[in-house]
């Protein structure tokens, strides 16, 4: 019997952890203290008991309910950051998105600048496929380590997954604890400048200072969700405390007090306006949290 090394909290809000800063409270938060912790909290963890994984919660809608079982939190742990040879960085899964862009740009190795203006984890890039400005998080990894639920750990080749649009498709039932990226060697300061560029275009165009969970809507085939809410005039459209941002109309952005309720709903009336106006049933991108999710 191995004693755990990470950290407990019971009826934490989920508020606290995600960046609309709405949701009611987990059963049980366990941060670990390293992976290999992590494994051991896997190994002894009722078969039953649901889960859900975490990082910057900068995607998620948890419901007013909170989560009835145990969320771990990678975020502010799970850190280890390393170069690994000419071209490669290998980074656990709490290690943030920003982070990995600026340590790439320093080591002279280049790709990744748009992951800096990207809030969150690499665990949720990955399980995102997160890009921006036409660069996707799984063109540049190689390999990933996993953990199942039985507290197995997996290396596995890039090759095991189906990247998409905002989804990535592999063996199910595991989460990531790590990742391998290929990036291309060149000029570090290029690099950094790229990136206060990326973040300057990023200020200009949408809501950065406001709490939201970035883009609400997948874009459609073809077209730009927040063209199409914005051609029907919804900037601005509110329920309750959440509100669809004036800056950028496919943000919907907490001006506080918000819930996850007025959230939903402004998200169906979104849905349905739209749907109304012009026959295309928008998608979310977030991810609605109200049950085990795997
Ligand atoms: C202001 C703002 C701007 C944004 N801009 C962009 C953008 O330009 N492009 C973009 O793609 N996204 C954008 N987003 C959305 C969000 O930042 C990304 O989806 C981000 O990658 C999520 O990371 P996270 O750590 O917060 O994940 P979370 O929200 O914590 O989790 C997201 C999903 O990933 C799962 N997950 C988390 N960690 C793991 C893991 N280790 N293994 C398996 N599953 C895991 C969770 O269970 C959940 O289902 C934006 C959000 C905000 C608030
Ligand atoms: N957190 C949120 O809810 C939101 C975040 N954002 C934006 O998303 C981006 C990423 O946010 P988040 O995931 O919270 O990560 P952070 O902003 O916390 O950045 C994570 C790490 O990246 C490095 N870093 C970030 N910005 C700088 C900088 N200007 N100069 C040097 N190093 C920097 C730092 O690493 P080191 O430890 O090496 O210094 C930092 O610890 C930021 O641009 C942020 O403004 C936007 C909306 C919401
Ligand atoms: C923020 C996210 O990702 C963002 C990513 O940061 C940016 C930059 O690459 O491109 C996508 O936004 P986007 O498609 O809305 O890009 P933008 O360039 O801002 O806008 C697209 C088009 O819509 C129009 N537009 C935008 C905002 C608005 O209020 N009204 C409007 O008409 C713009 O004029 C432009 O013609 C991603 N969103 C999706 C759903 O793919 C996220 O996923 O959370």
């Amino acid at each position: 019997m191995t004693t755990l090394r990470g950290q407990w909290q019971f009826d934490e809000p989920l508020s606290r952890h995600t960046s609309w800063r709405v949701g009611g409270p987990a059963r049980r938060l366990y941060r670990p203290a390293d992976a290999d912790d992590l494994v051991e909290f896997m190994r002894g963890l009722d078969p039953d008991e649901p889960l859900l994984w975490l990082g910057l919660g900068s995607n998620l809608l948890v419901d007013d309910a909170g989560f009835p079982g145990t969320v771990i939190l990678t975020q502010g742990t799970l850190d280890i950051l390393e170069r690994r040879g000419n071209d490669r960085v290998y980074a656990e899964v709490g290690v943030a998105s920003a982070k990995l862009a600026r340590f790439a740009a320093r080591h002279d190795l280049t790709g990744i600048e748009f992951l800096a203006g990207i809030p969150g984890t690499l665990g949720g890039a990955l399980a995102m496929n997160a890009g921006a400005w036409g660069g996707e998080t799984w063109s540049f990894v190689r390999r990933v380590w996993t953990l199942d639920r039985q507290g197995q750990v997996h290396e596995r080749d890039a090759a095991e997954y189906e990247p998409a649009y905002r989804e990535v498709r592999g063996p199910t039932g595991e989460w990531f604890l790590a990742a391998e990226l290929e990036l291309t060697p060149g000029d570090g300061a290029a690099s950094l400048a790229r990136i206060r560029e990326l973040l300057d275009q990023r200020a200009a165009t949408q809501p950065v200072g406001q709490p939201s969970c970035g883009s609400v809507f997948r874009n459609p085939p073809g077209d730009h969700a927040a063209r199409l809410i914005d051609s029907l005039g919804l900037k601005g459209l509110r329920i309750g405390g959440a509100e669809v941002s004036s800056i950028h109309a496919n943000f919907i952005i907490n001006r506080g007090g918000a819930t996850a309720t007025d959230i939903a709903r402004l998200i169906e009336q979104i849905q349905q306006t739209v749907e109304r106006h012009t026959g295309i049933r928008l998608m979310p991108e977030v991810r609605r949290i109200a049950g085990e999710q795997a």
